[in-house]
């Protein structure tokens, strides 16, 4: 892979390849971190989505603590993909969760971009390698996997695949922690990275309980927003559960409860997603929003995150070059 036109702390422009829910987003936080940011998205109305987006996005990340410089103003948006990425140091695709539109894509940004740009997929579960197959120079190209919304949550899974160079993982693993984000940097791929696995398995059981009539997707919900969720804000799964076996820790923990975990872990294959456990997820949904738009809903969370963040100390830290990183 040539080398990158800058070194992760000196980047000042970054591309967003669709600006979707998570395109968007990113612009969102990118713009905050004080980066300018071109944007492109084919859809016709796109540009006005977009700016909308960041306006709804903004309150909170005033709350937050904006970079020196920042503002929705450094956000262009380009008329062509090529125009998007022709001055980019860094470029984060975000089009929609579809394998062949992501292959081509990918191939046609790392013929536009700057040679060595490094090029970032948010998407939510392909491995790099299903998608580097067309691209020319697929070493530059990385899985950058956000979480929802990429201005709030702070966690980014970096993962190459087998033609990435390991250097560009490397590279796009500093970048994100100079924009502020938390990062794991995986030595290999696994089917929906970490968090998604792990989210996939709690996602499977609710939707198979809504679809028996188990529980309402309100009382899903409450299970974890009442329950676990309030410890995993601030101490993940595993440490949570050494603490279920007192004293004797993870290990009486396992000795204690492991046989008779067997059977949950095993029972069950995937839900049946049909049109009966759509309908059923889309009325629970509604029912437990009582009302509340999406709009409310985000801005809810947006604030409930602040909230957390705020509360268990772990505010976005200053962008590393504001401290004296030089290119
Ligand atoms: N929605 C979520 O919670 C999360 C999504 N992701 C990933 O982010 C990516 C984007 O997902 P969302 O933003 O949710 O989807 P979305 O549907 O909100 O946005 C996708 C955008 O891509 C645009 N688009 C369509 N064709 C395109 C093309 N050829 N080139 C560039 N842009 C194109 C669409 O016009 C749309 O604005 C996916 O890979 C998804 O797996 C990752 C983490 C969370
Ligand atoms: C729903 N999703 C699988 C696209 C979610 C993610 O990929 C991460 C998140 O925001 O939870």
């Amino acid at each position: 892979m040539p080398q990158p036109p800058c070194a992760p702390t000196a980047v000042r422009r970054v591309a967003c390849i669709g600006a979707g829910v998570i395109g968007g987003g990113w612009a969102a936080h990118f713009l905050a971190r004080g980066y300018d940011v071109t944007a492109w998205d084919p859809a016709p109305d796109a540009a006005g989505k977009l700016r909308r987006l960041v306006a709804a996005a903004w309150p909170a990340l005033e709350q937050l603590g904006l970079a020196e410089g920042a503002s929705p103003d450094r956000l262009t948006v380009a008329a062509s993909l090529e125009e998007a990425v022709a001055d980019a140091q860094f470029v984060q695709e975000s089009a929609p969760e579809k394998l062949e539109l992501k292959r081509g894509l990918l191939a046609r940004l790392a013929a536009a971009a700057p040679a060595g740009a490094v090029i970032a997929s948010s998407t939510s579960g392909y491995p790099m390698t299903d998608m580097q197959t067309e691209a020319a120079d697929p070493g530059r190209l990385v899985v950058g996997h956000p979480f929802n919304p990429p201005y709030l949550i702070p966690l980014v899974e970096v993962v190459g695949g087998e033609k990435t160079d390991p250097a560009a993982v490397e590279w796009a693993s500093r970048f994100y922690e100079a924009a502020g984000k938390s990062v794991i940097t995986m030595d290999r791929e696994l089917p929906g990275f970490i968090a998604n696995r792990l989210q996939e398995a709690l996602w499977r059981e609710a939707l198979h309980m809504v679809a028996g009539g188990e529980a309402t997707v309100r009382d899903i919900d409450a299970s974890i927003t009442e329950g676990p969720g309030l410890r995993w804000a601030f101490m993940g799964p595993c440490l949570t559960f050494a603490l279920a076996g007192g004293e004797g820790g993870m290990a009486h923990m396992l000795d204690h409860f492991g046989p008779s975990l067997k059977s949950p872990w095993t029972r069950l294959e995937a839900p049946e997603l049909d049109e009966a456990l759509r309908t059923a997820m889309v009325e629970g949904c509604d029912e437990a929003a009582d009302g509340r738009t999406i709009a409310q809903l985000a801005a809810e969370r947006d604030q409930g995150v602040i909230d957390v963040l705020r509360a268990t100390g772990r505010l976005p830290r200053p962008r590393s070059d504001e401290a004296g990183g030089t290119e």
